[in-house]
């Protein structure tokens, strides 16, 4: 599983990186360059010792320093060259790839985001990206380059070295190990600080969201209390993190310390039999780091690696869900809806697979309004959701104009539903803003014309900012009532022909209630409208009312129909008004 998940993350890299093909060539180009000039470096440091200094050329010590000025120039050049080429690289990379996750995530149906928690999304979208590209960061992807380095630098110093060059190479192995050991410590251990710090910052979050709730139940000293023992994990594992970092360090600097006292120890000795020089003592110790740094590097890119393995699965596993609301490979055009919507045989279920609606058959013809009443959990909301197509329905029909909803384009349907829900929603941006969101330009005579219909224009230009006011986020500084009329005049901008219109629970003051009714009344005029209705009062003039229990229509009529019936509904009506 892991193998071929590798496998696959390796290709798909490839494919990644495919279009960028000359960026990539230009990088190894100027990595050889580099490789070139770092073994040409302490090789003139090498001459110079051991034989410009005995024989006193002050001419060519000269041209040497020159020489060493100029190429460290250069490699300092090359390597800001390539590490912008591969950052650029990899930078479009990622960003291509989480355009894609978020593309493919907001494509998803209802049913998927009832499934899968917002935490978690932003986890793939955010760290697993980032896992992705921390492998193809300049950093990874320079490995290559100082690998190149250390086998070009190798070569060279076994033909000239052979013994020494043996004893150097034996103590990578023990470099090796004990850095990936110690690496595996600390990234454990700064894994458990990034969890304890995500634990912290959702509870930072849910408080700070809660605040109401807090506030009104006083548990202010429970919440600190909570806060403050997980505040205490992360303290915990972050000191365990520092530990391991302050206790392994010098056991590093220790191993790494071996290859020089080789080259001091082995080096001198081979001096003094004349088998070596001095010059050649200072050009190994800067060999060594050049030969240490990819064994060293080795070890994070294993860990990394790891990481974005178990990444790559998870942003596999984004893109692998397909959602079950889809268009029809060639659907249908949908004309201005123009004759009637119904409901035929309608059964549905969520995912659960316990019946929400059964046998739901009515019609809702053109220019006329049918309510839904009922208790709460009946199914009302449901209904309005299938003929926004937000769920297809497990059997029987739903057709508009006679054409089955699952023939046309899904949001060719939703641009001729205009939906008011309970739960108003709006962006933290301006009235504006959220009045003519998804409409593309409008003018702000159209803004104020749809404003004025939905009541609330009055008080827009009481603002000393109208329609530039922010409304904060989630809408924090508008009333219910305030929030609920915004979504009316963004109905009123969208003029769709038919609305759904769930009326709001909550109680609100006469005045609200009256002023969003009169809104509510100037909507359903000239248009059709679905509405579901919780003051019954509001609906008496509906040309159908559906009474709906367990998911089943238990009665249906005019509301002196229904009255006269002496039935449910005349039993819901009697709970209000008694
Ligand atoms: N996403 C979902 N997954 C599973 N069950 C759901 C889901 N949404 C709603 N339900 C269930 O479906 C039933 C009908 O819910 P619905 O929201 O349609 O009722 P409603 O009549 O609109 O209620 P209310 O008047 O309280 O808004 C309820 O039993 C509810 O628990």
């Amino acid at each position: 599983m892991f193998k071929s998940t590798v496998w696959r993350m390796i290709r798909f890299f490839a494919r990644q990186l495919a279009d960028a093909k000359r960026y990539l060539i230009a990088v190894m180009v100027m990595l050889v360059g580099t490789a070139a000039i770092q073994y040409a470096i302490p090789r003139i440091t090498q001459s110079v010792i051991d034989q410009v200094i005995p024989k006193k050329e002050v001419g060519t010590l000269a041209l040497s320093v020159g020489a060493l000025l100029v190429l460290t120039a250069v490699t300092g050049l090359l390597s800001a060259g390539s590490n912008y080429l591969l950052a650029r690289v990899s930078q479009s990379a990622v960003a291509r790839l989480r355009n894609t996750l978020f593309g493919h995530a907001l494509n998803q149906d209802f049913a998927f985001f009832e499934t899968s928690k917002t935490g978690d999304l932003m986890v793939v979208l955010t760290s697993d990206v980032n896992a992705l590209q921390g492998l193809l960061s300049p950093n990874a992807l320079g490995l290559f380059g100082s690998i190149l380095t250390a086998v070009v630098v190798l070569v060279i110093m076994l033909i000239q070295n052979p013994v020494l060059t043996g004893l150097i190479v034996l103590t990578f192995p023990i470099l090796f190990i004990v850095n990936l050991f110690f690496s595996r410590l600390i990234h454990g251990a700064w894994r458990r600080v990034r969890q304890s710090t995500g634990t912290m910052n959702n509870q930072i979050q849910e408080s700070l969201a809660s605040i109401l709730l807090i506030k009104s139940m006083a548990t202010e000293d429970q919440t600190a209390a909570t806060f403050a023992k997980v505040n205490e994990d992360n303290r915990k594992n972050q000191l365990a993190a520092t530990t391991y970092f302050a206790e392994f360090s010098p056991v590093i600097d220790f191993v790494d310390y071996l290859g020089t006292a080789l080259i001091i120890g082995v080096g001198a000795y081979q001096v003094m039999g004349n088998s070596f020089t001095v010059g050649g003592i200072v050009a190994y110790l800067s060999y060594l780091t050049i030969l240490q740094a990819p064994v060293r590097s080795l070890t994070n890119l294993i860990d990394r690696f790891q990481q974005a393995v178990v990444s790559y699965e998870r942003i596999e596993n984004l893109l692998a869900q397909a959602p079950q609301v889809v268009d029809v490979p060639d659907p249908q055009p949908l004309p201005t809806f123009h004759e009637a919507v119904q409901f035929d045989h309608v059964d549905f279920h969520y995912g659960n697979g316990l019946p929400v609606i059964q046998d739901v058959s009515f019609d809702l013809p053109k220019g006329e309004t049918v309510a839904l009443v009922g208790s709460s959990g009946a199914g009302k909301t449901t209904i309005t959701k299938l003929l926004d197509r937000f769920y297809d329905v497990t059997a029987g029909q739903i057709t508009f104009d006679g054409i089955d909803i699952r023939q046309v384009r899904a949001r060719d349907l939703r641009r001729q539903i205009g939906v008011v829900t309970q739960d108003v929603l709006l962006l933290d941006t301006s009235i504006r803003d959220n009045i003519a969101y998804g409409l593309g330009t409008v003018t702000d005579d159209a803004v104020w014309a749809a404003a004025e219909a939905a009541n609330i224009a009055d008080f827009v230009r009481s603002l000393p900012d109208g329609l530039n006011t922010r409304v904060g986020e989630r809408g924090v500084r508008l009333s219910g009532g305030q929030k609920q009329r915004i979504a009316i005049a963004r109905i009123f901008l969208q003029d769709a022909p038919i609305v759904v219109l769930d009326e709001a629970t909550a109680a609100l003051d006469n005045e609200t209630e009256r002023f969003i009714q009169t809104s509510f009344d100037r909507l359903m005029t000239n248009r059709t409208s679905l509405v579901i209705a919780h003051r019954l009062s509001t609906i008496q003039h509906a040309s159908e009312i559906l009474v709906v229990e367990d998911g089943k229509i238990v009665e249906r009529g005019t509301h002196q129909e229904l009255l006269y019936k002496n039935g449910r509904y005349a039993q819901l009506y009697a709970l209000q008004f008694k």
